[in-house]
């Protein structure tokens, strides 16, 4: 693919998943704001926090391919669980968005959650870890390793562009 895309984020983990799955594209990374919470608590925040950075993105360099990542919490009756949405944004308005794999977050997580208020903080903590938003996130951790938040990312980016080509070159 020719266009260059604009990931709206500086983690290694969002850069790096762009990377993976847009390799014959030039990747550039910019920090953008989500304009939702620092902690998103729903699926619909979390989503449209994908969707502003991928707005962004796009309207920052003529003819590019905008991305956005974000991840978020969010319950399903009584619970709480990893959430991840990405958004692709093309500069004439088209708008494609997937969501990542989500797994259920420990109780003591939870609750050292709505006291502090950010998962990045409580994961810390808990791992003893410098900056795990980063590196495994907490995907990686409650799944030992399984799975990293660079993983999970990178199938979601894959989803994006999965979407964008059906769109744009599916001469069937
Ligand atoms: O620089 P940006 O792109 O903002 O990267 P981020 O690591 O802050 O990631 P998000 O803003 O998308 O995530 C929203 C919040 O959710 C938390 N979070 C989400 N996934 C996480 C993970 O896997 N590990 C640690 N914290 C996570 C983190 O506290 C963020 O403030
Ligand atoms: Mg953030």
């Amino acid at each position: 693919m020719q266009k260059t895309v604009i990931i709206g984020s500086k983690n290694p983990t969002k850069v790096q998943a762009v990377r993976n799955i847009f390799q014959t594209s030039e990747v550039n990374s910019l920090d953008v704001p989500s304009n939702v919470s620092i902690q998103p608590f729903s699926d619909e925040e979390t989503r449209m926090g994908a969707v502003n950075r991928a707005k962004a993105c796009a309207a920052s360099s003529s003819g590019a391919i905008g991305i956005g990542l974000e991840g978020g919490v969010m319950y399903v009756d009584e619970t709480l669980f990893l959430c991840n949405w990405g958004a692709l944004a093309t500069g004439d308005g088209k708008l494609y968005t997937a969501s990542g794999a989500r797994i259920a977050i420990p109780k003591e997580i939870e609750e050292e959650l709505k006291i502090t208020g950010e998962l990045s903080t409580v994961m810390d903590a808990y791992t003893k870890k410098e900056n795990v938003r980063s590196h495994e996130g907490a995907i990686g951790i409650f799944t030992n390793n399984c799975i990293t938040r660079e993983d999970m990312f990178t199938h979601v980016v894959q989803l994006l562009k999965g979407q964008y080509e059906f769109a744009n070159f599916n001469h069937k």
